[in-house]
């Protein structure tokens, strides 16, 4: 039997509609939320997912400030950067594309951002709140991850999740997420010796390895949920998963497809944090 298709795109446009009517709710009481990307170089996937949050948050009526600089961008002045954005009562969420060219620290500007404008969820405060459980801005792709769960009616409780990857923007946090949802939790990664001894265990696998079409059916526990994270381009140069989609698709039982799956959940959760964000503002104020 065919898996199911996790559809990712559908679910962002339904939690992207939403948004829109809580935006429109915020702008009767004269509150736009504005969202500020800071972009770095050249990168040309960077360059596209940016110009994807700009339209998206201008397509469900929020402000959206793209501010680019060449590679040749320092620290201290990108620091500066983000030091204005955080005082600046307009925005409520302050986002720097990553990765990052090398001369600047990834870890020093993360820092520097206002955990209260943080809607990446990477600063440690943020982290930190989302580890011991308390209210945090969720990093945004293992929050569309357990969206899509929750979607399609998957309930991780029980479940025996495996995580391949152990980034802290991905897999670190995904784990976590499961770990809340009372799934028991295997985290994998390059060291990781036989790792299809782990993955066929899985009943819900998580990929973010960064390989193309890397897992195939004999990965795979049958009936088992598979979310690809990967963004990989095939021999041909079209864009794929880790998943060996077609491979998989009469072993698994549901399946998130590249593109189509998490990708778009990523954006569609950023909005929702800026929308939190800006509606926390709100709250405080009154
Ligand atoms: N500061 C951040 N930097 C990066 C993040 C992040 O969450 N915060 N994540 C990734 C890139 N990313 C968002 O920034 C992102 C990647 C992919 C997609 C997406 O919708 N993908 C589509 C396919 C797009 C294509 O055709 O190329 C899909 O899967 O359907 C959204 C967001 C690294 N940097």
């Amino acid at each position: 039997m065919s898996a199911t298709l996790i559809d990712g795109k559908a679910t962002s446009q339904k939690i992207k509609s939403q948004i829109a009517v809580r935006v429109e709710q915020l702008a009767q009481q004269g509150i736009v939320p504005g969202l500020a990307v800071v972009l770095i170089g050249d990168n040309p996937a960077s360059h596209t997912y940016v110009k994807n949050k700009k339209k998206t948050c201008e397509a469900l009526g929020m402000r959206s400030d793209l501010l680019e600089f060449p590679e040749s961008f320092g620290e201290g002045e990108l620091l500066e950067v983000i030091s204005n954005l955080n005082n600046d009562p307009e925005i409520h969420g302050i986002l720097v594309q990553l990765p990052l060219p090398g001369h600047i620290d990834e870890f020093k500007v993360i820092l520097a951002i206002d955990p209260d404008k943080d809607v990446d969820g990477f600063h440690p405060v943020s982290v930190g709140n989302m580890m011991i459980g308390r209210e945090a801005f969720l990093p945004c792709t293992p929050h569309g991850i357990m969206k899509l769960l929750e979607e399609y009616h998957i309930d991780p409780a029980g479940k025996h999740a495996v995580v391949i990857g152990r980034s802290n923007i991905v897999g670190k946090p995904a784990g976590q997420l499961l770990l809340q949802r009372d799934a028991t939790v295997t985290y994998c990664h390059s060291r990781t010796v036989d790792l299809a001894e782990y993955t066929r265990k899985a009943d819900i696998l998580i990929s973010a390895v960064g390989r193309a079409k890397f897992l195939g059916k004999e990965y795979i526990k049958p009936g088992a949920v598979v979310i690809d994270v990967g963004m990989n381009r095939d021999e041909n140069g079209k864009l794929c998963g880790d998943v060996d989609f077609e491979d998989v698709l009469d072993t698994a039982s549901h399946i998130t497809p590249v593109p189509g799956g998490v990708g778009p959940m990523t954006i569609a959760m950023l909005m929702e944090n800026t929308l939190l964000s800006a509606e926390r503002g709100l709250t405080e104020t009154k």
